[in-house]
């Protein structure tokens, strides 16, 4: 049978951009439908705005850490709306981008949400596009649980968006976006409780990251607030939807906030897709289930990224479809490492991390030593600041090999790529040991660690 397309791409974000753009210039006849703003997730409201964000927020600290390094100022104010506005500019100049970037490669763009007619078939729009293969890259929505007044909060989504910044907001998770948007909202002056309901941020870290991030958030100005559950959230004012919030928590205590974010993770966004005309089957979480090379329950239809709720993060989402381009056009099995992926908590300190944590290791029975060292940053011998720096490494005994690396502190989403691929690579304690070390950085101390470092492990 002939179809329209060889390629019909759902969804113009990480993933779907770089499938449907790769697969055309290899002579695929491919569309793409995108029902939002091109770039997805990431693009528009997660990993770039996210880190303008950031940037915006570390000036917060900033101006007062100047003042032993010489710079005098008259107090500092801070506009908002400026950068929340010169944000979605950039924001749509790279919306733009992306659109060349399909356009160019030969790829058709169709505005609106698709959903599944049958197998070979999606409609969007009302109208019907027929293709060999199909590829589900949807990504994942945010997850709030249901409760009284789970209305009056807010997502990340809405984040990038906000008319104003309060006063005072609560944060409420304990993962990654959690702990990144308490950063931002705290370095752009807001008054920020971060409340977790577990005993400790961050699950899924090794423990000294997570106790040593924690800690560090608090000297930050963070108030970091473990084992405490909202019960119900009500508005201050009946009348006023957009004024204050009174959140009652579990404990008995009441408080105002002004900003109620919810960072409770994230579920596949298959909501719009029809997928049961299609029989493609789902699992926890309606994750859209695949094999080793990324097919569903259907032969002809295909899923990657957050929708499959495997890794949620971006080069991820890229690495699966250059992978599964290579199954398509170099009938490549797919074997895809998820092992030592690198990652960065975009947090105030940053957070970087690959390979296996402490947890981990003993987990799987390794026999393993660990080098550990926290220590005070050169900057903030001169700033003021109290912030410390923490780097961990973990070796195995039997082959040398270094099968963890863990930072917090500045630069260590910037440091942990490069550790990434000496592990990767498979690089032994003795080949960091002979390497030189960059002086002065923090990232020498990766490259310098002794035995006089080694933990002690219980
Ligand atoms: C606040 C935040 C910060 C983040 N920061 C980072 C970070 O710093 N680093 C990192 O690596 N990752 C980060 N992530 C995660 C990252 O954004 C995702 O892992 C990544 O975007 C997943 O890519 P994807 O292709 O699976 O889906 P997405 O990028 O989410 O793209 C899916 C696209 O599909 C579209 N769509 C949905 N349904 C339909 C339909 N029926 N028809 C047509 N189109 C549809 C959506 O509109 C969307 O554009 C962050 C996420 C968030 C929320
Ligand atoms: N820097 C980055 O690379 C980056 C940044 C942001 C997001 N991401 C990706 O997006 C994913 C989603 O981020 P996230 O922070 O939303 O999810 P997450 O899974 O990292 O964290 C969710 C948090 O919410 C808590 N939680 C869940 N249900 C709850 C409930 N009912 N009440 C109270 N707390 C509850 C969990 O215990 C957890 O601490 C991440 O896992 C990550 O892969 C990556």
């Amino acid at each position: 049978m002939a179809y329209q397309y060889d390629l019909f791409v759902i969804g113009a974000g990480s993933g779907g951009v770089r499938a449907s753009r790769v697969a055309a210039s290899k002579g695929y006849k491919v569309a793409v439908a995108e029902g939002s703003a091109l770039g997805g997730t990431c693009v528009n409201i997660g990993c770039v705005p996210k880190k303008l964000f950031v940037y915006a927020s570390e000036y917060g600290h900033g101006f007062d850490e100047a003042a032993g390094f010489g710079w005098k100022h008259q107090g500092t104010q801070f506009n908002w709306s400026v950068l929340r506005d010169n944000k979605t500019k950039e924001i749509e100049r790279l919306n733009g981008i992306y659109g060349n970037l399909l356009s160019n490669a030969g790829v058709e763009l169709i505005s609106g949400y698709a959903s599944f007619v049958d197998a070979h078939t999606v409609m969007v729009d009302g109208i019907m596009y027929t293709a060999e293969r199909i590829l589900i890259a949807v990504g994942a929505k945010p997850y709030i649980p249901e409760f009284n007044g789970s209305d009056f909060v807010v997502s990340s989504n809405e984040m990038f968006f906000l008319d104003e910044l309060p006063k005072k907001a609560l944060v409420v998770g304990g993962g990654y976006i959690a702990v990144e948007f308490a950063g931002i909202l705290n370095g752009l002056g807001v008054d920020t409780a971060l409340a977790y309901r577990g005993d400790q941020l961050l699950r899924g870290f090794d423990e000294d990251v997570r106790a040593f991030a924690s800690e560090e958030y608090k000297k930050s100005g963070i108030d970091v607030r473990l084992n405490t559950d909202v019960e119900r959230i009500e508005l201050a004012d009946a009348a006023n939807k957009n004024g204050a919030r009174i959140v009652h928590f579990k404990d008995g205590h009441s408080e105002e906030f002004g900003l109620i974010l919810y960072a409770t993770g994230r579920v596949p966004n298959i909501g719009s897709l029809a997928l049961e005309k299609a029989g493609v089957k789902t699992g926890k979480n309606g994750a859209v289930i695949i094999d080793n090379n990324f097919t569903t329950s259907v032969d002809s239809v295909f899923a990657l990224g957050d929708v499959t709720d495997r890794i949620q993060l971006t080069p991820v989402a890229i690495k699966e479809a250059m992978a599964l381009i290579a199954y398509w056009f170099d009938g490549k099995e797919v074997d895809f490492d998820y092992d030592n992926i690198p990652t960065a908590v975009f947090s105030q300190p940053a957070i970087g991390t690959v390979g296996l944590s402490e947890q981990e290791a003993e987990a799987r029975g390794i026999d393993f030593r660990v080098y550990q060292t926290d220590f005070r940053p050169m900057k903030h011998t001169l700033s003021g600041g109290t912030a410390r720096s923490l780097m961990k490494l973990l070796v195995n005994n039997t082959d040398d090999k270094v099968i963890g690396a863990h930072m917090v502190g500045d630069y260590s989403g910037e440091i942990i790529q490069g550790l990434g691929i000496a592990i990767k690579a498979g690089a032994t304690k003795a080949d960091f040991d002979d390497t030189v070390g960059v002086h002065p950085t923090s990232a020498e101390e990766f490259v310098t660690f002794s035995a006089g470092s080694l933990k002690e492990r219980k």
